[in-house]
């Protein structure tokens, strides 16, 4: 019988038809007993089985287990609700169901460095998410440590690393320059900066990848490429999709919509990628010498659709997450307390240059030495958790954990919200936003925004760089004001509602405008030169 289940359960159900010409009542009986017996194998049974003393999440129904209220469904996101069934269950650790995934939920700061960092090896491979993962064709974020991806994900690492950071610093430095002069053409009127931060970072990631860069703002082929990005972001490891976790939905209902929308997101993609490629192939050449990654994927004789894998991660991964950190922490500078703040931090950019303006400008993205900022990125990554349920991983073995063991196969989800606000991790002050938080510490996980372990974000150090420089040059050239109108958008900096996006796996925040005055226009203006 387990043998025949395993089949499939329809397929065994048409088997016995099919050996049948005449149905006596009693075939009928056997069968609607084996239909009944299949379909509730098929509503309860997991990929593996229900590990011994770790709670269940409540409220599990049939068939699609505790999906039905995650995905946004509630208006609230998966993280917030995993924190209130751990609240519930007065534990740090729970298991559910999702559709035919056992999945394993870390709520507290300490259980998830545990498993994260002291398994990290253990942790390496990621869920496979069927109707999504299979219609990607290269995917290093998504994917299993496989040979190839061990190589594209090493490949990635060494371009990220610091000892290739000055080759990059000729493409921030004019960045920061132009959205400079873009600020101070707006004079006193409200704007919202998001795109512009976008744009940056995106630009930033073209540059690292490709070796090229897209036209502007509001450039046609870069909104297409970034729409179809957005599009393929929505759907990875989110719950909103039954259809991703239930086997028997795949089975009875086509994949219309949103499988649709992955698959043609995907090729455009792919066909924008194609061009940007061509154009480089064409430089290279042509004898230019273009320092990019995708030049040193091609010198590691990585295949076209490894390199490509490697890059549309890092184009992924990179805009949303790294401006969205930068924009949030902008609208809370220009909230009454953060007013204060800004003045303080002036000061204290000052101070680490003995009060010479143009060099704390010029050894911006050259170094951190004014630890307030580097407190107050940290702080930010801390307390608006960007990504809150970070990428989930499978385990690739058996793990003791405590008294029971997490079997080989397991979807281990870490709720970095939760923990990134963890009192007994952080103290109790861990709810409020406390820019000097980090000031004298040293701790190398000081948050979980970046995951851990064995698959942290490779990009980490050179988005915290990517956050302070352009902080920091920001509020050295201006003041940052909310908007006086009261029907104006003010920013929100409430730590769980700042973000409106519930249903996929990176925060949104919500849009506000603030404006920028000038602390000394002509100053400014000289390093516009
Ligand atoms: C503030 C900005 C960023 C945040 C909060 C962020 C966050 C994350 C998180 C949570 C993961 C999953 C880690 C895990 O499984 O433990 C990840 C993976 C990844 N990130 Fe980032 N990221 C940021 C910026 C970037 C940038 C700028 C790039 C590229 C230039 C990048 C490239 C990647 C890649 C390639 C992966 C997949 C690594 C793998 O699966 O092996 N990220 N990021």
């Amino acid at each position: 019988m387990e043998q025949l289940a395993k089949i499939s359960p329809f397929e065994t159900v048409l088997e016995f038809g099919r050996g049948s010409s005449v149905l006596s009542p009693g075939t009928i009986g056997v069968l609607l007993l084996l239909i009944i017996w299949a379909l509730f194998k098929q509503a309860t049974q997991t990929q593996v089985p229900k590990i011994p003393k770790i709670p269940d999440a409540p409220d599990a129904l049939p068939f699609v287990g505790n999906l039905m209220t995650l995905g946004g469904r509630l208006n609230e996101n998966d993280s917030t609700i995993y924190s209130r069934w751990s609240k519930n269950l007065s534990s740090d650790i729970f298991q559910m169901r999702l559709g035919s995934e056992r999945a394993v939920v870390a709520n507290t700061f300490s259980t998830i460095k545990d498993l994260w960092v002291g398994h990290s090896n253990d942790l390496i491979d990621k869920p496979q998410q069927h109707g999504f993962t299979e219609k990607l064709e290269y995917d290093l974020s998504g994917a299993n440590m496989t040979e190839a991806i061990r190589r594209c994900r090493k490949a990635a690492t060494r371009a990220l690393g610091k000892s290739l950071w000055p080759t990059y610093y000729h493409l921030l430095e004019p960045a920061s320059v132009s959205l400079t002069r873009e600020l101070l053409s707006k004079g006193d009127e409200y704007m919202d900066i998001y795109p512009y931060l976008r744009h940056i970072v995106f630009d930033l990631a073209l540059s690292l990848t490709y070796g090229t860069v897209s036209n502007g703002v509001d450039d046609e082929f870069t909104d297409a490429l970034v729409e179809s990005i957005n599009q393929i972001s929505y759907f990875r490891a989110s719950t909103q999709r039954l259809r991703d976790y239930v086997p028997i939905l795949r089975l009875l209902i086509p994949d219309f919509a949103s499988g649709n929308a992955v698959v043609a997101a995907e090729k455009r993609r792919q066909e924008h990628l194609d061009v940007i490629f061509d154009a480089l192939k064409k430089r290279i050449a042509s004898g230019e010498q273009v320092d990019c990654i995708v030049n040193g994927l091609v010198k590691d004789n990585l295949s076209e659709p490894e390199i490509h894998g490697t890059c549309k991660a890092l184009l992924q991964a990179a805009p949303d997450s790294t401006a969205s950190s930068m924009y949030v922490v902008i609208g809370w500078l220009s909230i009454p307390t953060g007013q204060e703040f800004q003045s303080e931090l002036y000061d204290a950019i000052l101070a680490s240059y003995d009060g010479d303006r143009d060099k704390a400008w010029e050894m911006a993205f050259r170094e951190e030495s004014v630890e307030l900022l580097v407190s107050l990125y940290k702080e930010t990554l801390r307390f608006w958790t960007t990504t809150p349920y970070s990428l989930p991983r499978t385990t690739v073995k058996d793990i003791s954990y405590w008294d029971t063991v997490i079997p080989k196969g397991t979807t281990m989800i870490m709720n970095a919200q939760q923990a990134n606000h963890d009192t007994a991790w952080y103290g109790d002050d861990a709810l409020e936003f406390k820019p000097t938080r980090f000031i004298g510490k040293t701790d190398s996980l000081p948050h979980l925004t970046f995951g851990a372990g064995s698959r942290i974000c490779p990009a980490a150090a050179l988005s915290n760089r990517i956050i302070y420089a352009l902080i920091a040059r920001l509020v050295l050239a201006f003041k940052i004001n909310e908007p006086k109108d009261l029907n104006a958008r003010k920013a929100n900096a409430d730590m769980l509602d700042f973000s409106a996006e519930y249903r996929s796996l990176v925060a949104m925040p919500r849009r506000f405008d603030v404006s920028f005055s000038p602390r000394d226009e002509i100053w400014i203006r000289t390093k516009m030169l």
